[in-house]
């Protein structure tokens, strides 16, 4: 599915962050998104993800159909790892016994599938936390550090995740430090849109109400 950003701007607690963002993503395409620390760009996929609406600007998507996959894992740790996929096919009401063994052969998670998701290692739990991209059925992953904690065999296996969701039409927008081997992948640097404002006056507790 084709979608698009237009001039959008982003905020994060009070603070004006990005500005005039503005890009397309083809069906069947990986988009990196690059900058520095600070750069903005978890505030650009919190946005994007619904978690905190747009200043300006729009969101050239049809309604659900981006998953977000955030920074933290976001597991219900007394729930099984089958369990925790089960609860998120019924949420994004997928078809619940496919959605969840898919994601299962995806991640490599069958021989943990009844492990409690609270006993498992970092890049497990990571791996669970990706798998969940699987089940919601969305044809848009936006995802924030999606590697962190995968050892090199896995990163690798996500990098075929990835593909496999595009060979299916599919898309992504991945911010990453890393190199994650997707040949085709464009890169969308998100400096040019960081507004460099001056003295920070806004109270830095401010997102903990939102
Ligand atoms: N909870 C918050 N409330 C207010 N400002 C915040 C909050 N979290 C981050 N910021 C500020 O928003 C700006 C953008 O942060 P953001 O997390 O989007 O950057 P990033 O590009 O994802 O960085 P990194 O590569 O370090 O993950 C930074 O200046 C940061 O200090």
């Amino acid at each position: 599915m084709e979608w698009s950003v237009t001039n959008l701007a982003c905020r994060r607690g009070q603070l004006r962050i990005l500005e005039g963002v503005t890009f397309e993503v083809a069906a069947g395409e990986a988009l990196i998104l690059r900058g520095p620390n600070g750069a903005g760009k978890t505030t650009l996929l919190r946005c994007l993800a619904g978690l905190t609406p747009p200043l300006e600007g729009q969101i050239n998507a049809p309604e659900d159909t981006i998953a977000y996959a955030a920074h933290a894992d976001g597991l219900k740790a007394q729930l099984s790892v089958a369990e925790n996929l089960a609860f998120w096919a019924a949420v994004f009401e997928s078809d619940r016994a496919h959605a969840v063994e898919t994601a299962i052969a995806t991640f490599d998670l069958e021989t943990l599938r009844d492990r409690r998701a609270g006993a498992l290692s970092a890049g497990q739990k990571r791996r669970l936390s990706l798998a969940r991209m699987v089940v919601t059925g969305r044809p848009i992953w936006v995802m924030d550090e999606p590697t962190v904690s995968l050892d090199v065999e896995n990163v690798a296996r996500f990098a075929r995740a990835v593909e496999a969701h595009l060979a299916r039409g599919g898309s992504a927008l991945i911010a990453t430090h890393i190199d994650l081997g997707l040949p085709t992948a464009r890169v969308l640097d998100i400096s040019p849109f960081t507004k460099l404002s001056g003295r920070q006056t806004d109270d830095p507790f401010e997102e903990a109400f939102e």
